[in-house]
């Protein structure tokens, strides 16, 4: 088939190619002109592990092409992704201006009829939104159709290739058919095809990343209520998590759930409902409690140091928002430094891919680090942000030896808090045993 995939970020390069893996020709079209010139010329512009090897493979045979040029892009596609950025607008709601000004254009270049694909995370109703810009001025049959993504950055190819579901909300057969075949080599292995109407198709991408971020919420007010009653939420979450109906996944608490989309998702989702006339109160919940753990090792800290961080100096282990990515959008780190900076503490930071664009956005506030032990040296205390692989089981050794002080807050729970205190250090996590800054360490 042939497709075109408009906006080439995260989720349209990872469609683009991957649609092009299953024997696709693809085009995809970004306004970005240095992103498309690296993209032809086989650069890929993000991390993403198990992408580039698909992505190199694809543009070599000629599957897989991009272009600046919405005409060129989609002149001869059945099928057009919209796969462009919904940002949260000054009020909250998804910001639509790329979606509905692609569409205007896609009305005035369009010539036969095509199913134009609402890949991104829109509000209900934006289906018909797109279809009303383009029938302003193209005249002719076409389908819109609403296919939410449900990838995660950093196993996004295994989202993409084998996924838990594909949604397809769609009004008309000859679309439904369309978005079938294309997608068939994906749910061979029995994952289905969920064919819907649009409006709940729309809806069910909000309701699962917001339902998503409520666990991840419930788990931080839990390890919240261990560390107040001396319970341990490892233990807790474990003994929940073997109930099939609650499930083992996404109950790790920690610093707050950040990245691309929960926080601007729950956000557009709260906005949509009062629109509607409804006060969707667990979600405003849900954020509350997201900001107040973005800082939950803050007291921490501060306690420890006495109320004084002037003139400290902190390793930071882990930028990203989460392992496995660069992407550093409401990285929960981010809030850290802020924070420390403003505190008047010295950051250095060491990530294994994020630190380029931490670079770019804070520049000199912070020190980066080589490696993740230079950045210990002369430390008065080592922070973790990011559960990276490497930072699991670290050479304790070096951490000692570089370290001015044997003190570790550790905002993903990395380590045994018995073997890391047998270790001699001060250690506070989330959600266990509450150091007590009194107690001599070793
Ligand atoms: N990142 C994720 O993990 C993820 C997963 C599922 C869904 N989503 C949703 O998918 C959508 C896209 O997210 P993303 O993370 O890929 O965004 P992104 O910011 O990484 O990429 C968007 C791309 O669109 C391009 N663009 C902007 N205006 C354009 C135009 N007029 N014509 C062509 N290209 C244009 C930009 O240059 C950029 O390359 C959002 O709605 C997001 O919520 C994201
Ligand atoms: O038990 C958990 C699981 C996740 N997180 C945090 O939650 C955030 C989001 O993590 P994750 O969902 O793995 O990453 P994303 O790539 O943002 O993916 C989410 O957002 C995408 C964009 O909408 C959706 O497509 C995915 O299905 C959805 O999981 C990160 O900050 C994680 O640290 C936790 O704190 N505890």
């Amino acid at each position: 088939m042939k497709i075109a995939v408009v906006g080439t970020g995260y989720v349209g390069l990872v469609t683009g190619t991957c649609f092009a893996e299953t024997g696709n020709d693809v085009t995809c079209v970004d306004i970005d002109k240095k992103k498309v010139e690296k993209l032809s010329s086989g650069q890929i512009t993000i991390y993403e592990p198990g992408l580039e090897k698909l992505f190199l493979r694809n543009v070599k045979e000629e599957r897989l092409r991009f272009t600046t040029s919405l005409y060129e892009g989609v002149k001869d596609a059945e099928i057009v992704f919209l796969a462009l950025p919904t940002p949260p607008g000054e009020d909250g709601s998804a910001d639509l201006k790329y979606i509905l000004g692609v569409a205007k254009d896609l009305g005035e270049l369009m010539t036969d009829y095509k199913v134009i694909v609402d890949k991104s995370t829109v509000p209900v109703g934006t289906a018909e939104k797109v279809y009303t810009a383009i029938a302003k001025t193209y005249v002719g049959d076409f389908d819109v159709v609403s296919n939410p993504e449900f990838l995660r950055e950093g196993v996004a190819v295994d989202d993409f290739m084998k996924p838990d579901r594909v949604v397809i909300g769609a009004s008309s057969e000859r679309a439904r058919k369309v978005m079938g075949e294309l997608y068939a080599p994906f749910v061979r292995s029995g994952n289905p095809v969920i064919y819907m109407d649009v409006r709940s198709a729309e809806l069910t991408k909000y309701a699962a990343n917001s339902f998503l971020a409520t666990k991840i919420s419930f788990m931080n007010e839990v390890a919240q209520l261990c560390e107040r009653l001396g319970a341990d939420v490892d233990m807790v979450r474990r003994g929940i998590g073997s109930d099939e109906r609650i499930g083992k996944r996404f109950l790790f608490p920690g610093i707050g759930y950040g990245g691309s989309c929960f926080p601007k998702d729950v956000q557009a989702l709260v906005k949509s409902s009062n629109e509607a006339g409804y006060d969707f109160q667990i979600l405003n919940a849900v954020m509350d409690v997201n900001e107040k753990q973005k800082l939950h090792l803050l007291p921490k800290i501060k306690r420890y140091f006495k109320d004084n961080l002037k003139g400290k100096r902190f390793a930071l282990w882990g930028l990203a928002f989460k392992p496995n990515t660069d992407d550093i959008r409401e990285a929960p780190a981010l809030y850290i430094i802020d924070e420390l900076v403003k505190e008047g503490a010295l950051v250095c930071a060491y990530d294994p891919e994020a630190m380029n664009n931490v670079r770019a956005l804070v520049g000199n506030k912070i020190e980066y680090a080589e490696s993740q032990y230079d950045c210990l040296y002369g430390a008065d205390a080592l922070i973790i942000a990011t559960e990276w692989n490497e930072f699991r089981t670290p050479n304790f050794l070096k951490i000692v030896t570089a370290l001015k002080n044997k003190v570790i807050f550790d905002g993903r729970n990395l380590f045994e808090a018995d073997a890391i205190k047998e270790l001699g250090f001060y250690y506070e996590s989330v959600g266990r045993a509450v150091a007590d800054p009194a107690d001599k360490h070793k």
